[in-house]
């Protein structure tokens, strides 16, 4: 039996927008949906509870982190990360590459791997294709992603060119090394920015076969309509019937553009990390609550928003319990970022399935002035 099934239910008449039914192990999930990033086998600042209350259906973890700190073997020893952390829907780990590139000190990459050191205490280590799948086998997540490069951005075309046929060997190996059974495992395209290496890498990644197919390389300072042409680049090449991914988007805009290209599965720490810095999304744009502004403002951060947050506090008292650094604060910007993503995809979902999705996409720009 599969690890996962995908149904696709509909398409938007007027786009590349499609409703989907993603069914894992730990659970079905309504497509296209946003995936609050628990980097250390938490969501920061929420508890699962919470995060379900929010409209969470799959969470992500890292492989990276998990491996330095608390360790793959111990969170194994213990039931895996679905007990470990309390979470018993579908969840999703990286394959630990990117942070090694974005986080490791020092690394060097050859062939077989990546030896690099832990931004944590400097200690040496190596990670190669086989080494991440069996990290991601004992931490158990319901879809594990393949070991690739995400090139530096900008690069020159004939690194990124070499870089995607070294995420292709290197996914040949993931797929041969990967033995769990009710795990999926999702491949991952790169290409930089270049149209012609993205199509080659989707044909490459599709022609060795996936339970879904990932967009890498994305999100990684190219201008936007860079990163929306290419969201279009290879639409056409992975395959209909399967789950879409692009890893590390994004901004509510680019997840519009991003489901408007066909894509189905998004995320991006966007919603929580920028709540820690008081920065809160809202359907007029995003406002920062430490603004002299908002001092005296009892309003809610969004009166269109039926969050709890927005039912229950003025931005005056947010305001000050950010500027007090209370550990609330965090909480509750959370609390109110990740329910605006979340119910940005619940609209989305609904619109797409009234076949309007066109005119959604029409009154989302507009709401915001561009
Ligand atoms: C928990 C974090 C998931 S997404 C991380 C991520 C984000 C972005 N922007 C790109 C990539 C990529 O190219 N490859 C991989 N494995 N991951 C990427
Ligand atoms: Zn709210």
């Amino acid at each position: 039996m599969a690890a996962i099934s995908f149904e696709l239910i509909k398409k938007d008449p007027g786009s590349l927008a499609r409703l989907g039914s993603l069914t894992t192990t730990h659970g079905s999930i309504q497509t296209p949906i946003f995936m609050p990033v628990g980097t250390q086998a938490t969501v920061k600042a929420m508890t699962p509870e919470e995060l379900v209350e929010v409209g969470s259906q799959i969470i992500l973890a890292n492989t990276y982190h998990l491996y330095l700190r608390p360790g793959h073997e111990l969170i194994g020893r213990l039931g895996g990360l679905h007990r470990f952390m309390h979470w018993d829907r579908p969840m999703l780990t990286d394959s630990g590459g990117f942070q090694v590139f974005s986080l490791g000190e020092l690394r060097k990459i050859s062939e077989e791997g990546v030896n690099f050191r832990s931004h944590i205490d400097g200690s040496r280590h190596f990670i190669s294709p086989e080494v991440s799948i069996a990290i991601q086998e004992a931490l158990g997540a319901d879809i594990a992603m393949c070991f690739d490069e995400c090139p530096p951005y900008p690069a020159e075309y004939s690194y990124v060119q070499k870089s995607l046929e070294l995420t292709t060997r290197w996914a040949l190996r993931c797929k041969k090394a990967h033995q769990r059974p009710d795990q999926a495992l999702f491949g991952i395209v790169q290409g930089g920015m270049h149209p012609e290496l993205r199509r080659e890498s989707a044909r490459q990644i599709t022609d060795i076969g996936f339970d879904g197919y990932a967009l890498g390389g994305l999100s990684v300072g190219e201008e936007k309509e860079v990163m929306h042409r290419m969201m279009h680049e290879c639409s056409d090449i992975l395959p209909e019937n399967s789950p879409r991914y692009i890893m590390g988007i994004g901004a509510p805009e680019d997840l519009v553009e991003a489901v408007n290209a066909g894509f189905d599965m998004f995320d991006c720490v966007m919603p929580t990390r920028n709540a820690r810095n008081g920065a809160l999304f809202t359907s007029f744009g995003r406002i920062n609550i430490k603004a002299a502004v908002y001092a005296e403002d009892q309003s809610p951060i969004d009166p269109a928003c039926s969050c709890y947050v927005c039912r229950n506090y003025s931005r005056a008292y947010l305001r000050h319990l950010y500027r007090s650094q209370e550990i609330l604060a965090s909480r509750l910007n959370s609390w109110h970022n990740l329910h605006y993503f979340l119910d940005l995809m619940a609209q989305i979902r609904a619109a797409i399935g009234r076949g309007e999705f066109a005119s959604f996409r029409n009154d989302f720009y507009a709401a915001r002035g561009s």
